[in-house]
């Protein structure tokens, strides 16, 4: 099979989809690869590392698409790439749906086969394609927060460690899943108050067990929710339901229960948010206000940390991109019950429920 490694063109986004270790794998088991020039150079691999394990460098990105039978890559294709994705190619990347019906349509008319890392399942629910970008961006919702709680950010001037004398920030983190826990621990670690919100009591059991008494549990529902929002400084939203746009657990109207200055890092921005004001935002313009309240809402956090993300993203596809060469894509999917979950969009139909529920539309499943 021939495989192409465009280099990314969302905003601020140097992940890339293959590592050189990835490509050895591919050329080892007879695959060709076509790497687009300096695509891997912004996680600290270069054209040199690609060529040394038997790659061919191509130096345009229209290049890497019309020779190529399967794209890997990090982010959705954004609008220039719409019209490169020709018929029956496998897209193998984040593609989010229920957070863009004009991504979704472009998709579907391409005629591609559109596998999603983010909703590849494993058999007890996890999503192992997702996890290590959760991990990430859960960490970084602290980091963030914490710089936009800054006076000078626009912030209520709040440390979150606090000092002798004076309180912690406190933190409430809505989903209990892998950012929520990530998020809870780093905040944790700095010494902040924090209060961790889900519907799902396995997981608040399992908050309780391994982390410090000073991050608190509780069910997730409108009343604490309101509650809480009045008295915590950052706000951390890390629902999910799973290939769904995320509920809206705080509304436009609740923002006037936060003090000025409260921060919202809604790191789940990818499937729409899970707070009413929330929109995607760049980490080239990453906040705006409303109502005093700054809303943080970058939809590739990740993107910002690509020495860490890649490799630990690259990790977890390569066993899948393997198969899908090895195999084509759709033996591996049918062998596969967790890769066939990822199968989104087949040659123009939906193969994904979540997305005809998102968007109401009749279109029939495939
Ligand atoms: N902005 C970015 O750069 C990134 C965004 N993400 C996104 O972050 C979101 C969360 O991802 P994960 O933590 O991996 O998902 P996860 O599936 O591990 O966790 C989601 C949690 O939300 C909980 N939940 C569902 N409904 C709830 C409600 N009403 N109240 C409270 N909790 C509720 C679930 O029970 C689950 O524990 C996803 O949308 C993911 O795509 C992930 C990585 C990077
Ligand atoms: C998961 C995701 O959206 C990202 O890593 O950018
Ligand atoms: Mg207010």
């Amino acid at each position: 099979m021939i495989i192409g490694v465009p280099k990314e063109i969302k905003n601020n986004e140097s992940r890339v989809g293959m590592t050189p270790a990835g490509v050895y794998e591919l050329v080892k088991n007879h695959h060709k690869v076509f790497v687009q020039s300096t695509a891997g150079e912004g996680s600290g691999f270069f054209d040199k590392d690609y060529l040394e394990v038997g790659a061919s460098i191509l130096d345009t990105i229209e290049e890497v698409y019309a020779c190529s039978d399967m794209i890997v890559k990090v982010k959705e294709p954004v609008e220039q790439e719409y019209s490169l994705v020709k018929q029956g190619q496998v897209i193998f990347t984040y593609f989010h749906f229920a957070s863009s019906e004009t991504l979704t349509r472009a998709m579907l008319s391409s005629g591609a086969i559109c596998i999603a890392y983010e909703t590849v399942e494993d058999s007890d629910g996890s999503l192992p394609l997702l996890t290590p970008m959760s991990e990430v961006a859960g960490r970084m919702a602290v980091q963030q927060g914490a710089k936009y709680l800054e006076k000078p950010k626009k912030g209520r001037g709040v440390l979150l460690g606090g000092v002798p004398g004076v309180a912690p920030g406190r933190v409430l983190v809505l989903g209990a899943g892998t950012v929520g826990t990530q998020a809870a621990k780093m905040a944790a670690g700095l010494g902040a108050h924090v209060t961790i919100l889900d519907i799902n009591m396995k997981r608040l059991r399992y908050i309780n067990d391994v982390m410090p008494s000073h991050v608190v549990t509780e069910y997730s529902n409108e009343f604490n929710i309101r509650k809480h929002i009045q008295s915590h400084d950052l706000i951390i939203g890390g629902v999910l339901l799973k290939g769904a746009k995320a509920p809206n657990l705080i509304t436009r109207e609740m923002l006037k229960l936060m003090r000025p200055g409260t921060v919202i890092v809604d790191v789940a921005v990818d499937q729409g948010g899970c707070v009413e004001t929330t929109k995607p935002t760049t980490h080239e313009d990453p906040i705006y206000i409303i109502d005093d309240v700054v809303h943080y809402s970058v939809a590739n956090m990740p993107g910002a940390v690509p020495y860490t993300s890649t490799v630990a993203l690259t990790n977890v596809t390569l066993p899948y991109v393997l198969a899908l060469a090895n195999k084509g894509w759709y033996r591996a999917c049918e062998e596969d019950e967790a890769l066939h979950k990822g199968l989104n969009i087949i040659e123009g139909e939906i193969a994904y429920s979540e997305i005809v529920e998102t968007f109401g539309w009749e279109e029939i499943l495939a």
